[in-house]
């Protein structure tokens, strides 16, 4: 949590932990955690990591007296608590604010092109691409942007995008009390075109339909307002 730019050391409380948006009777779900995952604070893990990560970069034979390469260490550490994992931690998560459904509006809500900066948990390089996202209210409307909160939390974790989009259409299901939740994530990932195979070429696509979207009907109406 970050206040005046400056990283607060709160550690969360185990009934954060508890609802970290997953739903822990389907165990597959979850971003696999070590029990002791939230017993340092923030501030000790940038230290280890910086600490493990001058390491590493001595290792590969770089001299960390440039003033270059210097501060790298405590960049990446940083940048992995504060920024491109802040999804692991269930301060992070989004508050989501509701509203009453009163003009009654039935049909479904579609937010697209929804921006999505990941890293892939096999290589810890980036997955980037877009999340299109659809409910149909039971009663409750969400406020748009939490919408694209909610994809931003979870994408900030190491991933494999077939989790993503399900840890997504969860959050959706339990902030809304619906089933009627669609998620579609198209995305590239650096480890399938910058190394390995190198195909610049590929992008991969993902589901979750749930609910009224699993009729052939509501699904392809979502898909059509995302020219699929
Ligand atoms: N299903 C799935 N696989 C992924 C995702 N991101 C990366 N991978 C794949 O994870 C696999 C890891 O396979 P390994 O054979 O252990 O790794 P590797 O030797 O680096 O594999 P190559 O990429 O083929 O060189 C690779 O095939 C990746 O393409 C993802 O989001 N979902
Ligand atoms: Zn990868």
């Amino acid at each position: 949590m970050k206040q005046n730019g400056t990283l607060l050391n709160i550690l969360p409380t185990d009934e954060m932990i508890e609802h970290m948006g997953e739903d822990h009777s389907m165990s597959s779900l979850e971003t696999p955690l070590r029990k002791d995952a939230f017993a340092m604070e923030d501030s000790e893990k940038i230290d280890l990591i910086e600490k493990h990560f001058r390491h590493i970069m001595e290792i590969m034979g770089l001299d960390l007296t440039d003033d270059s390469l210097n501060g790298t260490p405590r960049r990446v550490a940083k940048m992995y608590i504060e920024e491109v994992f802040s999804g692991l931690n269930p301060i992070n998560k989004p508050s989501v604010t509701l509203f009453e459904n009163r003009y009654k509006y039935n049909q479904m809500l579609v937010e697209k092109d929804i921006t999505v900066f990941s890293n892939c948990e096999h290589h810890f390089v980036p997955i980037y691409g877009k999340a299109h996202v659809a409910y149909i209210s039971s009663g409750k409307v969400i406020g748009l942007s939490k919408l694209n909160r909610i994809v931003d939390f979870y994408s900030k974790r190491p991933q494999v995008q077939e989790r993503l989009t399900m840890q997504i259409a969860n959050e959706l299901k339990q902030a809304l009390s619906t089933e009627d939740v669609a998620v579609v994530i198209d995305a590239q990932h650096m480890c399938v075109h910058s190394r390995g195979i190198k195909d610049t070429g590929s992008s991969t696509i993902t589901s979750a339909y749930s609910g009224k979207f699993e009729n052939e009907d509501t699904r392809n109406e979502f898909l059509r307002y995302l020219n699929l």
